[in-house]
């Protein structure tokens, strides 16, 4: 797992993922998105990218070098799972989600579930269902491999 967060909410999430994987007896290594090179994804069975967004619905900075990395790197055969933290009052909500999900499509990677969007403001109920549903989704695409 790879995430890029400032003020900690995309973190939580990460963590609230890992948990559950965990406890499904996944082992799950984790890297801020500053420490990950795109060329070492193929060494797993499953990469999950974390972000939160910046600007104007744009992958933020500390995503970025990664990012364009994974702009050029070919990967097929690879297997993805995107989230992220948002705030649904900006006019693109969650928008880096849908532009690693984009980017991953783009190069040949297989996205294993539906991309998990968290609002910052939303009550932790809410947060820990879609954090439920992303997972599970995970653990359903891994049974069937
Ligand atoms: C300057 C700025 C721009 C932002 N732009 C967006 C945006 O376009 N879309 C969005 O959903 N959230 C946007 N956000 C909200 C953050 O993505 C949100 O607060 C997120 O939870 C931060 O995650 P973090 O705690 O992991 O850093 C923006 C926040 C700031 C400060």
């Amino acid at each position: 797992m790879v995430y890029a967060t400032l003020s900690g909410h995309t973190e939580e999430l990460a963590e609230m993922i890992k948990e559950r994987l965990e406890k499904a007896e996944l082992e799950i290594s984790v890297e801020e998105a500053y420490e990950a090179e795109a060329r070492h994804f193929q060494e797993y069975e499953l990469i999950i990218l974390g972000s939160y967004t910046w600007g104007d619905g744009d992958v933020p900075d500390d995503m970025m070098d990664l990012y364009n990395e994974i702009e050029e790197t070919d990967l097929s055969g690879i297997s993805f799972a995107v989230f992220g933290s948002g705030d649904t009052g900006y006019e693109h909500f969650a928008g880096a989600v849908d532009h690693l999900e984009e980017a991953v499509r783009r190069k040949g990677g297989i996205l294993t579930a539906e991309s998990m969007k968290a609002d910052v403001d939303a009550d932790s109920d809410e947060t820990e269902e879609l954090a439920d549903r992303f997972t599970e989704e995970i653990l359903a695409w891994r049974e069937k491999r």
